[in-house]
């Protein structure tokens, strides 16, 4: 028997019938094959349809979170900063504060926000110190409405976007690297910060339109190794003895090149070793009394012949009370787009409390308070940026806005303390007030 071949298997081999049968399979063939090419053609179709809508998707998924991931941005964002910025009385200003979730930016942010002003922080909460601290610190602005958007001064998009969807009337810029003697450890965070960051938002307070005014924090240190005393405004400032020290000095060149060019409305304070409650650990009132409550050594530096260091240490309240006066006299940037129109004021004060006070005299006074004896290790000043005292002329801000501190040494270490304690969970301890 002769086996199908596939010919037959595929064509029945009926006679007569064959070629109608075969005509009839090729054009069913034909149209079965037409039928399940077309087929294929609108499943090929459907799949490159569904591919290119699954690469969409992605790519919106994608663009979505990180539109959702980024710390600012969006219509949300837009609608809180905008909040955060509404002025509530009459005559208010609306205030970028840089540096919001920092020790001076935290004080004068919710002195902005208590009598009416429209306050947006900008912070980018770097661990120079404890962040925990930082944290907690924009907790209690947050609970007073207003916004700390995180992110950097050298972001220029943010201040842009900022820039955009508020027009700011000042900007309190008080981000920067701090600490004289960290400068030895890290000197590019001091560049990145108080020289190319400044730069940075000077570039947008230029190209805003209005241009806002600007407040920004100098420091004493700028008088490093001047002798003359109290420290004057017109003293030469020419011999910085810290690296940040001299990125301070430039930032009041930098300042004045882009009043001069740009009109802009500037005010530099030159703070004089500020402290208080929220202030900063690496300094050294703060680090004492953390080392005093522990039972640890502290280390007191000493000048030349067993000298003792003073500072004009300034407390907290009257450094607000000189932001704020600064922020209510500095007049207007005159420019606008980038464009000068006229001269604008250039302006720098110094903010101290022009009566010094020597390194022991603060311990001994920490010691009151804590009514613990601290083990003090005394060691010549290492040439790591310090100077020996500093003292603050401040007739011109006196002048200027009435600026009168009020706080001695004695009774703001006092509210220091008071504060440490309840922060850090001492307040119930037998011994310590
Ligand atoms: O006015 C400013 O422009 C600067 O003020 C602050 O610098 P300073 O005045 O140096 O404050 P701070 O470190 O508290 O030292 C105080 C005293 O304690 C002595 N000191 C310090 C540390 C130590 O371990 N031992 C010690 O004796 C030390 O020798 C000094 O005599 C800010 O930190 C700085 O960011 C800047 O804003």
């Amino acid at each position: 028997m002769k086996m199908p071949s596939l010919e037959d298997e595929l064509f029945p081999s009926t006679p007569g019938k064959f070629k109608i049968d075969r005509a009839h399979n090729m054009n069913r063939q034909f149209h079965r094959c037409f039928a399940s090419t077309s087929t294929m053609f609108l499943w090929a179709l459907f799949l490159i349809a569904l591919t290119a809508s699954y690469l969409s998707f992605q790519s919106f998924v994608d663009s979505g979170s990180r539109y959702f991931s980024a710390s600012w941005g969006g219509i949300q964002w837009e609608k809180h900063v905008r909040n955060s910025a509404q002025i509530h009385r009459s005559g208010g200003m609306s205030v970028l504060v840089t540096g919001a979730a920092g020790f001076v930016g935290t004080h004068v942010s919710l002195a902005l926000k208590k009598r009416g002003d429209g306050v947006v922080g900008l912070d980018n909460f770097n661990n120079y110190y404890d962040p925990s601290l930082k944290r907690a610190r924009k907790s209690l602005l947050n609970s007073h409405g207003i916004l700390v958007v995180e992110g950097d001064l050298n972001d220029a998009k943010l201040l842009t976007k900022l820039f955009d969807v508020v027009a700011f009337t000042h900007v309190m810029h008080l981000a920067a690297q701090a600490g004289v003697r960290y400068a030895m450890e890290n000197p590019n965070s001091y560049v990145h910060s108080n020289v190319a960051g400044l730069v940075m938002l000077l570039e947008t307070c230029k190209s805003a339109n209005p241009q806002p005014a600007i407040v920004w924090a100098s420091s004493s240190s700028v008088y490093g190794l001047n002798e003359k005393v109290p420290f004057s405004e017109a003293d030469r400032t020419d011999q910085p003895a810290s690296l940040y020290a001299a990125t301070k000095k430039a930032g009041e060149e930098i300042t004045h090149t882009y009043n001069h060019i740009y009109g802009l409305s500037i005010t530099g304070l030159r703070f004089f070793t500020v402290y208080g409650p929220w202030g900063r650990p690496d300094m050294a009132y703060f680090s004492f009394t953390r080392n005093i409550l522990q039972g640890k050594p502290i280390t007191m530096y000493r000048g030349k012949n067993r000298s003792d260091l003073a500072r004009d240490f300034t407390y907290i309240d009257d450094i607000v009370k000189g932001c704020l006066g600064s922020l209510d006299t500095s007049g207007k940037s005159t420019g606008s787009g980038g464009k000068k129109r006229g001269p604008a004021p250039y302006r720098i004060f110094n903010l101290g409390n022009t009566s010094p006070v020597k390194v022991p005299e603060l311990v001994n006074i920490l010691e009151r308070h804590l009514k613990v004896k601290a083990k003090r290790n005394i060691v010549d000043m290492p040439g790591n940026g310090d100077v020996p005292f500093t003292h603050a002329n401040i007739s011109s801000a006196q002048r200027e806005f009435g600026y009168k501190p009020t706080t001695d040494l004695q009774t703001g270490l006092k509210k220091f303390v008071r504060w440490y304690l309840s922060y850090y969970g001492y307040s119930n301890r037998k011994g310590v007030r």
